[in-house]
């Protein structure tokens, strides 16, 4: 046997040291030790584990690491075959170790998968209706868990755009009459009337402002050419319609006057608006309201009639041409001295 022959097998051996130990260098001491020579039969010094680990229990039955438990000593340790041995950086700078960092991977590292030849592909378009029946005719997937994601998430309360549709109660369910879902409101039974119910109304939709048929009003046609753009054009500045001689100044009209104008009979309509005679025979046919609603005014003070019908029409913008005079009574026109005369003075 040779000398160096372990112990362990049962043969007494005395370790013997063969030569100084090499000085042991603290960097290089990885508490392999002899845990890993003991497998190697070529250092000749190498001592049997016996000797290098306490007697009074192994590492491994404390359950402590086996490189922290037994620490032989320098001096009896055989020298490991020389390593090259890079220096951890990291703990000079308060990094995680190279060690730690490696154990707990936080880099995520791809893997090599085998992809089908077949690639998916992804569309927005809405599922055929052929496939669409088993998912929203099947009420009792909504309870199974699994299910869940397959119902439409509701629209956040804000959102304008419209609810999805419902997935049930299905048509084909209400039709089957299987729907076993809570009414709303119960069918009412159809040999009861239905009480202030008038005719179906159908699906059209409620009459508005621009489909609600106008107020019979007294309005009436106008013949052609006898539009209110043609009356403002006949009746424009230098136009007189007065139907007086030419150059005949304004008049003071009094009430035995004017009721002789009455558009009847040949004669011209004239008519008191606001203390002004206006002739009002022109205007007959651009009346919108109609010659004859027009002529109730005529011999007259037609002030209030006027302002009962239409206070926004601007009279005496529109009859400016058909100014007679001003409207004065008997009274004033005695006293004034200047009856008859129609002088141009009285109408400031
Ligand atoms: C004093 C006697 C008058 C009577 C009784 C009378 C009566 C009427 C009536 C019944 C209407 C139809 C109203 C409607 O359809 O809702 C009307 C419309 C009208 N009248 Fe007279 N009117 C008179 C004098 C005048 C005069 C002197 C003028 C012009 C200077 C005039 C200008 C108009 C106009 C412009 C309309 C259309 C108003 C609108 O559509 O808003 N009317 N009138």
């Amino acid at each position: 046997r040779p000398t160096w022959f372990p112990g362990f097998l049962g043969l007494s051996q005395t370790p013997r040291l063969v030569g100084p130990p090499p000085p042991r260098r603290p960097d290089r001491d990885d508490g392999r030790g002899a845990d890993e020579n003991s497998s190697h039969s070529e250092p000749p010094d190498a001592i049997p584990l016996e000797k290098i680990r306490p007697s009074n229990g192994s590492a491994a039955a404390n359950g402590q690491n086996s490189r922290t438990a037994a620490r032989p000593s320098p001096a009896r340790i055989p020298t490991p075959p020389p390593m090259i041995q890079l220096e951890d950086v990291s703990t000079r700078l308060g990094l995680p170790s190279l060690d730690s960092a490696c154990d707990e991977q936080t880099t995520p590292k791809a893997t090599a998968v085998l992809v089908d030849d077949a690639i998916p592909s992804f569309s927005l378009s809405v599922p055929e209706p052929s496939s669409g029946p088993e998912v929203l005719e099947s009420p009792p997937q909504i309870a199974v868990p699994a299910a869940a994601p397959m119902r439409p998430t509701p629209p956040p309360p804000n959102s304008m755009m419209p609810p999805p549709p419902r997935p049930f109660p299905s048509a084909r369910a209400h039709a089957a009459g299987s729907s076993t879902l809570p009414q709303l409101a119960p069918a009412p039974s159809r040999s009861l009337p239905i009480p202030n119910r008038g005719p179906p109304r159908g699906l059209t939709p409620p009459p508005t402002h621009s489909s609600k048929p106008k107020k019979p009003g007294k309005e009436v046609a106008l013949a052609p050419g006898h539009s209110p753009l043609d009356w403002a054009r006949i009746s424009g500045p230098g136009a007189d319609l007065r139907g007086l001689p030419k150059d005949t100044p304004y008049l003071r009209v009094t009430p035995s006057m004017l009721k002789h104008y009455t558009g009847r009979k040949g004669k011209d309509a004239w008519t008191v608006l606001g203390g002004k005679v206006y002739n009002i025979t022109p205007y007959l046919p651009f009346h919108p309201g109609g010659e004859p609603e027009l002529l109730r005014g005529a011999a007259r003070d037609g002030t209030k009639l006027f302002g009962e019908i239409h206070p926004w029409v601007n009279y005496e913008g529109m009859l400016s041409a058909c100014l007679v005079g001003i409207y004065v009574t008997e009274e004033e026109q005695t006293t004034n001295g200047s009856a008859g005369k129609g002088g141009m003075d009285d109408m400031d």
